[in-house]
């Protein structure tokens, strides 16, 4: 892959919406990989806004919850720029879909890397969108602190790769890790 890029932030704190400002900058071929799944009406309308934000800006869309390693690189070959929008649901789907008693931190990290190496043969840029988890109280249900800790793992083994790692808190990007020139 050309390049890593992951963005980090709260709920509403505009991460997605700079994360296709950074896409449409990298190049005119553009793939969003959307993790989200679209359960209930809050969701739908999520995903709604999101879809006509892009709407008229060239993107194609890709809807994958799980496999994301096998995305890569054939179903996107075409593309100068992929946008995974975002690893918070996809460990989400995980937890869901596995079962939440077999996914540990151990079962998570290879997962995680599974999808990182399949990136290696991508010769675009890839845009990972992810969300700070952890920075509130710590939650009293179980659960909660579990999948809390899973993202923070995924989120660290991505941002270690990364050439970049922008926090974006109130619309506003900060650089916290600078690729070197
Ligand atoms: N299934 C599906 N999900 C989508 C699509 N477009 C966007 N999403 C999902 O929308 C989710 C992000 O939406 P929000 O929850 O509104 O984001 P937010 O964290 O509140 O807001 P920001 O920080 O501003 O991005 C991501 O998990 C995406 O996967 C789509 O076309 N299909």
């Amino acid at each position: 892959m050309a390049e890593l890029i992951l963005i980090t932030g709260g709920a509403r704190s505009g991460k997605s919406s700079y994360a296709l400002e950074v896409s449409e900058k990298k190049s005119h071929s553009r793939i969003f990989i959307a993790t989200c799944p679209s359960i209930d009406q809050e969701m739908s309308d999520r995903v709604t806004r999101h879809r006509e934000e892009r709407q008229g800006r060239g993107w194609q869309t890709i809807e994958e919850e799980i496999e994301l390693a096998a995305l890569f690189p054939e179903k996107v070959q075409d593309a100068g720029v992929v946008l995974i929008d975002c690893v918070t649901l996809w460990v989400n789907n995980i937890l869901y879909n596995y079962g939440e008693e077999k996914v540990d931190d151990f079962v998570i990290k290879n997962l995680c890397l599974k999808w990182l190496l399949a990136m290696e043969n991508f010769p675009g840029t890839v845009i990972c969108v992810t969300n700070e988890v952890g920075l509130g109280v710590v939650p009293e249900n179980r659960l909660a602190r579990k999948y809390r800790d899973l993202v923070g793992t995924c989120n660290q083994l991505i941002g270690r790769k990364a050439d970049e790692v922008v926090l974006v808190s109130c619309g506003v990007p900060l650089k916290i890790k600078k690729k070197r020139s």
